[in-house]
C-alpha cells in the first residue's frame, strides 16, 4: 500500500526567550498514523505540538501538511484541531452548543449541525448529554466532549496534548481504548503527547522519544523497546540494568533477559539474592553482584526456589552497549 505523508516537520527550531525549546526536529507522520511524542516533563513535547497547531511561531525550518507549508497560517486556518490537557469546553454553553459552535462558523446548515453533533456524541459514547453544561460532567466526560468537538472539525491532523493526564487510572485506561477505537474507525492522523510510556506503547503506531529538546529515537513500540538507540531511551523505556565496566562503555540488560540459576554455574556472573517479590504472573529477583543490584524477572513459581542470600549465577541472553 502506498503510504502518504500527512505531516512533515523539517529542521524545525523553536527557542523561547530564556533559551529553552526544541531544535533539529525532523519527522514525517503518515496518513492514518497514530504518532506519539513521549518524554519526561520539559523535554519539549508540547512545544512541538503547539507549533504544529499554530499556537507558537517557529524560529527556523518548516511544517508541511499534505505537502504545503502551514508555518505562516493562524491556528484557525490550519487543517488541525487540538485537545488540551485541561478541559477547554466553554462553561456557559451546553454540550450541544459546544459541539455546534465550530460548525456554525463553518456555515453548516441547522440540519447538518444537528446530524454532526449526534454523530460526534455517538463516537465518544455520550448520547443524551446534549443539554448538560460542562460543569455537570465528570472529567472523563468533559474530555470526551472535547475530543468529539475536535473530530467534528474534520481536521487533517488531530493534536492531543496529554488529554487524559487529569483523569484517574481506570478512566484513563478506558479513554485510551476508546480513543484507539475511534482513531482506527476514522483512520484519522493523530499526534499525541504523553510522558506515560505505557500509554504511548498501548496507543501508537510509532513513538518519537524526546529528551532535552531533541529527538532521541523514532520507531514502532517494538523497535524502541527491542533496540533502544541511546542510553537515555534504554533507561526511559521499560526496565534496564546498567553495568558499568569501569571503561568508556556501559553494558545494559533488561530484567527479562537474565536467566538466573541457583548455585555456581561456571562462566556465568555470580551474585547473591537480595529480595524476591511476587508481582502477579512473574517474580522479581534482585541480585547483588559486584556491589550492584541487578533486577531480574523469573517465571512465577520461582519464589519457592530462591531465598535471600542464596548464591546464584546469571546468564545474559541479550545485552546492549552504550557509552558510559
Ligand atoms: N512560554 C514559555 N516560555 C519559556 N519557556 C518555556 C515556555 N513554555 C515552555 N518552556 C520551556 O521549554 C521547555 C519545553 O517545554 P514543553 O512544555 O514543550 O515541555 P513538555 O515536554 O511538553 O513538558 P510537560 O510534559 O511538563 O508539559 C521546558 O524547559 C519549559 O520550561
Amino acid at each position: 500500500m502506498e503510504e502518504k505523508i500527512k505531516l512533515q516537520i523539517r529542521n524545525m527550531k523553536k527557542h523561547y526567550k530564556n533559551g529553552d525549546g526544541v531544535e533539529n526536529i525532523n519527522m514525517d507522520v503518515k496518513e492514518g498514523e497514530f504518532l506519539t511524542m513521549l518524554g519526561p516533563s520539559g523535554c519539549g513535547k508540547s512545544t512541538i505540538l503547539r507549533t504544529i497547531g499554530g499556537f507558537l511561531d517557529i524560529d527556523d525550518g518548516d511544517i508541511l501538511i499534505d505537502g504545503c507549508s502551514v508555518k505562516d497560517l493562524a491556528p484557525e486556518n490550519r487543517p488541525t484541531a487540538m485537545v488540551f490537557q485541561s478541559y477547554n469546553l466553554w462553561p456557559h454553553m451546553t454540550v450541544y452548543e459546544n459541539l455546534a459552535f465550530g460548525l456554525k462558523i463553518k456555515k453548516y446548515s441547522k440540519e447538518e449541525i444537528s446530524q454532526s453533533v449526534k454523530r460526534g456524541l455517538e463516537l465518544v459514547n455520550m448520547q443524551g448529554f446534549e443539554k448538560k453544561y460542562p460543569g455537570q460532567l465528570s472529567g472523563g466526560q468533559q474530555q470526551r466532549v472535547a475530543i468529539a468537538r475536535a473530530l467534528l472539525l474534520k481536521p487533517s491532523v488531530l493534536l492531543l496534548d496529554e488529554p487524559f493526564s487529569a483523569l484517574d487510572a481506570k478512566i484513563r485506561a478506558q479513554m485510551r481504548e476508546e480513543l484507539k477505537k475511534i482513531q482506527e474507525e476514522l483512520k484519522i492522523t493523530v499526534v499525541f503527547v504523553t510522558h506515560d510510556q505505557e500509554e504511548a506503547m498501548a496507543l501508537s503506531h510509532r513513538i518519537v522519544v524526546m529528551n532535552k529538546g531533541v529527538i532521541e529515537q523514532i520507531g514502532t513500540p517494538t523497535e524502541i523497546y527491542d533496540h533502544p538507540a541511546s542510553r537515555f531511551v534504554a533507561s526511559f523505556i521499560g526496565e534496564m540494568n546498567f553495568l558499568p565496566d569501569g571503561g568508556v562503555k556501559t553494558l545494559a540488560v533488561r530484567p527479562e533477559d537474565v536467566i538466573v540459576t541457583k548455585g555456581d554455574v561456571s562462566g556465568e556472573k555470580k551474585g547473591y539474592v537480595r529480595t524476591v517479590m511476587v508481582l502477579g504472573h512473574y517474580v522479581e529477583v534482585n541480585v547483588e553482584s559486584d556491589g550492584q543490584i541487578i533486577k531480574t524477572y523469573v517465571p512465577k513459581g520461582a519464589e519457592e526456589e530462591f531465598r535471600p542470600r542464596d548464591l546464584v549465577s546469571m546468564k545474559f541472553i541479550k545485552t546492549y552497549e552504550y557509552c558510559a
